[in-house]
């Protein structure tokens, strides 16, 4: 597979009128397929592998906020990055998954090709297919390279992007006391 790819950045780099076997280049293709590889290695997680069991009874009935979990993604349309930061509650429902699980949950989203709309309902969907909860709220603020770097070229322009599910969609006051607690925590 990393032959494979490594093959093509060769011929990418052939297509831009560069010489690939000039030194500086004479390593990229190789280091390209693999730093994609490493960009994109969510297509090769689950779930179930990456949760690890680490669900656990609790009683606790108030929201659940992990904030500021950065992010690292390709957009599908351009394949540049974008980059920013996702906040995940939650409305337990007699369980709470280990909270390093949240940030790994975001990873395997965001380590594959994505548009940021299917990114942030995908991680909504996995915590709660995950903790069974009675609400799920995720935001995610990000800047994507394909509006700064090309295109457009505008350098301050982020986007947001929110999906909430059971009772965060439900239930005003709930959904309320999600957004101020990412607001102001
Ligand atoms: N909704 C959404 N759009 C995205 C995302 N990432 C990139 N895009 C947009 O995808 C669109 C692709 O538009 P096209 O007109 O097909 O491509 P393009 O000619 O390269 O477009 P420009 O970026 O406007 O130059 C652009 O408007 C991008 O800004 C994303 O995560 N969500
Ligand atoms: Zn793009």
């Amino acid at each position: 597979m990393c032959d494979e790819l490594s093959h093509h950045f060769q011929e990418i780099i052939k297509g831009l009128g560069e010489d690939p076997s000039r030194e500086g280049l004479r390593d990229t293709p190789t280091r390209a397929a693999k730093a994609m590889q490493f960009l994109t290695r969510g297509y090769n997680e689950s779930l179930e592998t990456l949760v690890n069991n680490a669900v656990f009874t609790s009683d606790t009935d108030e929201i659940v906020l992990v904030k500021d979990i950065e992010l690292y993604s390709m957009c599908e349309h351009h394949m540049l990055p974008f980059i920013g930061k996702c906040h995940i509650g939650y409305l337990p429902d007699g369980k709470v998954l280990g909270l390093s699980k949240f940030a790994r949950i975001v990873d395997m989203y965001a380590r594959r090709l994505q548009i940021q709309e299917n990114l942030t309902r995908q991680i909504a969907e996995a915590v709660r297919q995950v903790t069974g909860a009675k609400g799920v709220g995720v935001i995610i603020e990000a800047k994507h390279m394909c509006m700064m770097m090309r295109g457009v070229e505008k350098q301050n322009s982020s986007m947001s992007t929110s999906v909430m599910l059971g009772s965060f969609r439900r239930n005003i006051e709930t959904r309320q006391e999600f957004l101020s607690l990412v607001r102001h925590q």
